[in-house]
């Protein structure tokens, strides 16, 4: 993802849409970036298109990791679906029921990714970071729109989520885990049983922070 966003920006700036959100957006001094792929889905053959609008000579090496992330990312999202169906007990066991999960999961899946700049500007992290250092907003809090949103990031925290309590809670996935995320789609159709939490990103420190999601 590195290789990605070190892009020149009008590189990145190609990957439009008239859909806010859907597209490279960055913040003023490019405090936060991300791009966006469209129907990710393995089939779709977005992810080729956007391998080659972003490099013309291609990258297959980026094309196939996204491709498989993308894979798993919705095939990650029907599993939680599905087990949240069956826990409410709205569906049984047949392959009906299960489409609706699938539906859900697989209905224009939005591959996101995303890079925070580091509050302090020297990248090479020579020593621990300052304990007493506070934590930059890096994105402001909101809640997702869709059902779940499941995450990914790299060794870089920054995440934090709003409890029932309105607590802010750190979020430190251990490495290689996901985050989940349930958006307003789920605390609507749970008639809100199920918590859409805010989140935002904080951060400290000398490294840049990557995440991507769907
Ligand atoms: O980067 C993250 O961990 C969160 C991203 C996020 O909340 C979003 O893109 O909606
Ligand atoms: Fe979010």
């Amino acid at each position: 993802m590195n290789q990605l966003f070190n892009l020149p920006p009008e590189t990145k700036l190609k990957n439009s849409s008239l859909t806010p959100y859907y597209t490279y957006f960055r913040t003023a001094r490019t405090v936060y970036e991300t791009l966006a792929v469209v129907n990710s889905s393995p089939s779709s053959g977005q992810v080729l298109s956007f391998t080659q609008l972003m490099w013309p000579h291609g990258n297959q090496k980026f094309y196939e990791t996204m491709t498989r992330m993308s894979g798993k990312l919705i095939e990650l999202s029907k599993i939680i679906l599905c087990m949240l169906y069956k826990s409410y007990g709205v569906i049984g066991r047949t392959e009906l029921d299960h489409s609706a999960a699938d539906h859900e999961a697989t209905m224009d899946p939005l591959f996101r990714m995303m890079k925070y700049s580091a509050p302090l500007s020297n990248n090479n992290n020579d020593g621990d970071d300052d304990e007493d250092e506070e934590p930059i907003l890096r994105l402001t809090p909101h809640t997702d729109h869709n059902f779940v949103t499941v995450l990914c990031q790299n060794e870089v925290d920054g995440l934090m989520c709003k409890s029932r309590d309105g607590e802010w809670m750190k979020v430190n996935p251990s490495p290689g885990s996901f985050i989940v995320l349930a958006g307003d789609a789920l605390r609507v159709w749970s008639n809100g049983r199920i918590h859409a939490p805010l989140h935002k990103v904080m951060m400290k420190g000398k490294k840049d922070r990557l995440s991507f999601g769907m």
